[in-house]
């Protein structure tokens, strides 16, 4: 049994995988870290890794105190990944955008594949047929959106997610309601019609914490999986185990 751990900017998640079965999911935030891990330990006695992808700026001392109950891995450039990786600066690239990239190549052998992260930021990630990551986008994600225009504005208040009431905004909160979730959800239909025009099939994978509120909202058709990432270290430890 093995505990996927993701620390995103924003929170954490985690899951408790029996083979590729998911078992539990966890959200919490970063500062009820250890007692949030402690409890899923206590809770799945069997747990024997703990696997960490990590974007954020948590500590892994935070993790290495775990140590004494199981052995713990954090995926990082040097793991083996089931992709040739094509992008400019492989080093930068995010670890979260390799583990989906990873599960994508891993569940969906030799398919064109876009994996769609709307989380802090939306990251799209391309992985050819012939398993090869090709890069992607970054940008801003909803809650990111609302934010930054309240910081770098005078006027303009700050909200909280809704979905907008019309396209055309009758005020300022329903001006910025439809310029951050319609922008958002026009850029995500933009850039999927733009790979669909590209290649003849492709598989789409909408993941993150705004992937259900999106998808609903979505012209194209896309099945969103929250958990995609969560699974995606499962797989990509999986494979690491196997081919080390
Ligand atoms: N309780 C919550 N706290 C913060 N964001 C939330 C919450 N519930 C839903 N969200 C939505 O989730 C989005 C953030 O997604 P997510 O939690 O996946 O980000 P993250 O933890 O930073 O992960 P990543 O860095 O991988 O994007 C925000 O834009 C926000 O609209
Ligand atoms: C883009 C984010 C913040 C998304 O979580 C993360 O993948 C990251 O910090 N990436 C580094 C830059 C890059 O991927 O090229
Ligand atoms: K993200």
């Amino acid at each position: 049994m093995i505990v996927t751990v993701d620390v995103g900017n924003t929170r954490i998640k985690a899951a408790v995988f029996e083979g590729d079965t998911l078992l539990e999911h966890f959200v919490f935030d970063k500062i009820e870290l250890a007692e949030n891990i402690q409890k899923i330990l206590e809770k799945f006695q069997a747990i024997v890794h703990l696997v960490v992808s990590s974007v954020g700026d948590v500590d892994k001392k935070s993790f290495l105190v775990f140590e004494n109950q199981l052995e713990v891995h954090f995926v990082s450039h040097e793991d083996i990944f089931p992709f040739t990786n094509n992008y400019g600066t492989p080093k930068t690239l995010g670890i979260d955008r390799m583990v989906l990239a990873a599960g994508a190549t891993l569940l969906y052998p030799n398919q064109n594949r876009l994996i769609i992260d709307a989380g802090t930021c939306v990251t799209y990630d391309f992985v050819d047929e012939n398993n090869v990551y090709q890069g992607g986008a970054i940008a801003p994600g909803l809650r990111l959106r609302y934010e930054s225009m309240h910081h770098f504005t005078a006027k303009l208040p700050l909200l909280s997610l809704q979905s907008p009431e019309n396209f055309i905004g009758k005020s300022t909160s329903q001006s910025i309601h439809s310029g951050v979730v319609n922008g958002l959800v026009y850029e995500i239909d933009g850039f999927v019609d733009e790979y669909k025009a590209s290649c003849k099939n492709i598989i789409i994978i909408l993941t993150g914490g705004d992937a259900v509120f999106l998808a609903k909202r979505l012209k194209n058709t896309i099945f969103a999986n929250s958990n995609f990432l969560l699974e995606s270290l499962n797989q990509t430890f999986q494979y690491k185990i196997k081919n080390d």
